[in-house]
């Protein structure tokens, strides 16, 4: 199940033929100690919460059906303090290997929150995307079910994705399977759309440039 980052799955392919319906899709889950990453991806993995999980950073594979869709998924579980979350080779050697991201913030850790404010900017810097191209991120207010510990309003979490064109959940990986489902199946949503908002123009490109050529090659045949 675990994988080498090194030697993992290619960006997203939507396929031809029989195979239209697969896709691949690679997911890094990034935030600071303790916010709860691994839990989360646990929890979408195996549906359990297992309390404790240790700091080893793993990639795992794992498909799943989306609209009838198969998707094969892998996922990295990352491992980074704060200092880190930003500035690092290996970061970004992560941010380059996602096609989506997960970032993650704990409701009763402010500076957690104020950490994903800054990687959702530095993700955007690095990724250098143009035009109406757009990364999927999905901002998630883990730890929910400790209300009276909560630092971060949900609003505040909002605001933030709005402003930054996220999506905003707020979930309990301790006590909810469902809304982890649900988050990661917003970023596969937006892994889709972006991908095919990519095609497009290298769709219409593709025919000018086939165009050309067609009538290119003609006139050089008949000199
Ligand atoms: N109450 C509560 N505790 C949680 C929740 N999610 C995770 N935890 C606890 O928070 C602690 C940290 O969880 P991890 O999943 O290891 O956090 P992490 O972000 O992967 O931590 P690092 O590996 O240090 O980066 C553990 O004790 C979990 O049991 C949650 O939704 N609610």
């Amino acid at each position: 199940m675990v994988a080498n980052p090194a030697n993992a799955a290619e960006h997203l392919v939507a396929m031809t033929g029989p195979s239209a319906l697969k896709m691949e899709a690679n997911i890094v889950i990034l935030g600071t100690d303790n916010v709860g990453k691994s839990a989360l991806t646990v929890r979408f993995l195996t549906r359990r919460f297992i309390g404790e999980y240790g700091d080893i950073e793993s990639i795992y594979t794992h498909n799943v059906l989306v609209d009838g869709r198969e998707i094969t998924l892998s996922i990295w579980d990352s491992s980074c303090s704060e200092d880190q979350c930003c500035e690092s080779s290996l970061q970004e050697r992560r941010v380059q290997w996602a096609d989506g991201f997960v970032l993650v913030y704990s409701i009763c850790d402010r500076s957690s929150f104020n950490t994903v404010a800054k990687m959702v900017q530095h993700i955007k810097a690095a990724k250098g995307l143009q035009g109406a191209e757009k990364v999927p991120i999905v901002i998630v207010g883990n730890k929910r079910d400790l209300q009276h510990r909560r630092t971060v309003t949900s609003e505040e979490g909002r605001l933030l994705a709005l402003t930054t064109d996220c999506q905003f959940y707020e979930v309990s990986a301790a006590e909810n399977y469902h809304g982890v489902l649900v988050a990661f199946h917003g970023l596969v949503d937006r892994i889709r759309v972006s991908r095919l908002a990519v095609r497009k123009p290298a769709g219409i490109k593709s025919i000018v440039k086939s165009m050309s050529a067609v009538f290119g090659r003609k006139r050089t045949d008949s000199l």
